[in-house]
């Protein structure tokens, strides 16, 4: 047996894949052999939920077939849309998020059928109804009617507009585009490794993506892009941004969207392509000062910490730019987390070991009763 204990699990192979790696030395997060920002910069969304569930990079014919496809599944049954509805007001959006994917549950035909073929229709099935599901928890909260997708819109345009009720521009598509697919996959995090454990069990896609919901929502993960936006909009103006960070610091408070487990000391590529995103939002929004807010805030980690931006410190102010609630900021990152998620899943039911790792017991022996 191994006896060493790691904390936190940290640098400990969990799986092997084929999915995708981080590359920190060279900067580069591989998915499937390509580089995830080249990837970004050149395709779009959809071409990653091909090449995520089906291995390639799809044709122009193969893309408009999964478009299709897709478009085939949009539409959520209206009892879940009920069960959004009867939630509590209070509810968090992450966890109502949570409760629409496990009632979807009942509604698959292939829920217990884990071939490669039925958990990729599940995956789509899943793909074509989260974005419902994040934007309709969010109407029920306001007492709005719920909103259907348009068949005539791209399947970022519809996501976008089922978030904001308005049709994007083309910058502001493009950029949530690029945003789903920085946020599609990044190898063996929490919410991911949650996912496959799960899976491990033989345990269905609607179950272990239920649980990467749940893990996704923490702070230390998923949840920070909204930490970050409202720390952002704590300040008015350029110059208190960095005294505000500094008395965070010095209160021994974490900043949020800096920092992470595998990158340590290296900027996250995602990061540094949100930041270029933003700047032509922010002109084209008039909202420059966000984008120099943003950057002085990078600059004062730098210095106090050598601590980088991950992801999520610059996706929050393209979403907030992109008129996205800041309450929907993780659900959204979830939405482009399900075709990651689900590739994993396919691969643990592959090729699968159930997980079922030992402890370090360091409690009491021999009590009497
Ligand atoms: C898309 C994503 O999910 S990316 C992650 C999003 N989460 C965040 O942005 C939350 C803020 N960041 C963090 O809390 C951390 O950097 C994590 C959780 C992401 C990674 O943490 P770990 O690998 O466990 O690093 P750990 O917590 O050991 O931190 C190492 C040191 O850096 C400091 N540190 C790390 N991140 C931060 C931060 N954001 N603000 C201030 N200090 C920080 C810690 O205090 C610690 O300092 P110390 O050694 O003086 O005590
Ligand atoms: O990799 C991680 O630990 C967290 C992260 O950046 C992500 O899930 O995108």
């Amino acid at each position: 047996m191994i006896k060493q204990f790691q904390p936190g699990l940290e640098n400990v192979i969990a799986s092997e894949t084929n999915i995708s790696y981080l590359d920190v030395e060279n900067e580069e997060i591989v998915l499937r052999g390509y580089d995830l920002i080249k990837l970004a910069k050149s395709v779009t969304y959809l071409d990653i939920i091909g090449l995520m569930l089906d291995g390639y990079l799809p044709t122009e014919e193969q893309r408009e077939d999964l478009e299709q496809e897709l478009k085939a599944n949009y539409g959520v049954p209206h009892e879940v849309i009920t069960i959004l509805q009867l939630l509590s007001k209070q509810t968090h959006l992450m966890d109502a998020l949570r409760t629409g994917i496990s009632a979807l549950a009942g509604y698959d035909e292939d829920l217990e059928n884990r071939t490669r073929a039925a958990n990729r229709r599940k995956a789509i099935r899943l793909l074509a109804k989260v974005p419902q599901i994040v934007a309709n928890s969010y109407r029920a909260t306001m007492n709005l009617e719920p909103i259907e997708p348009r068949q005539d819109l791209s399947y970022s345009a519809n996501f976008l507009y089922m978030i904001t009720g308005q049709v994007p521009t083309a910058i502001e598509e493009h950029v949530f585009d690029q945003s789903l697919i920085v946020y599609s996959e990044h190898e063996m995090p929490n919410s991911t490794f949650t996912a496959r454990v799960i899976a491990s069990t033989q345990a269905d896609l609607y179950g272990a993506l239920t649980g990467a919901v749940a893990s996704l929502k923490g702070t230390l993960h998923g949840g920070a892009n909204e930490a970050v936006m409202r720390m952002l909009l704590e300040v008015q103006s350029e110059d208190e941004i960095e005294p505000l960070i500094v008395g965070k610091l010095a209160r021994k408070e974490r900043i949020m969207g800096f920092g992470h487990r595998v990158y340590m000391n290296k900027p996250d590529p995602r990061a540094m392509l949100m930041k270029e995103a933003l700047l032509p939002l922010a002109e084209a929004k008039n909202e420059l000062s966000l984008y120099r807010m943003c950057v002085i805030g990078e600059e004062v980690m730098k210095r106090e910490k050598g601590l980088y931006p991950n992801l999520d410190y610059y996706a929050a102010p393209v979403y907030y730019l992109l008129g996205i609630p800041i309450d929907l900021f993780t659900p959204v990152f979830l939405a482009a987390r399900t075709v990651g998620v689900s590739a994993h899943v396919i691969e643990q039911h592959e090729n699968n070991r159930l997980f079922r790792p030992r402890v370090l017991y360091n409690g009491p022996r021999g009590l009497q009763v």
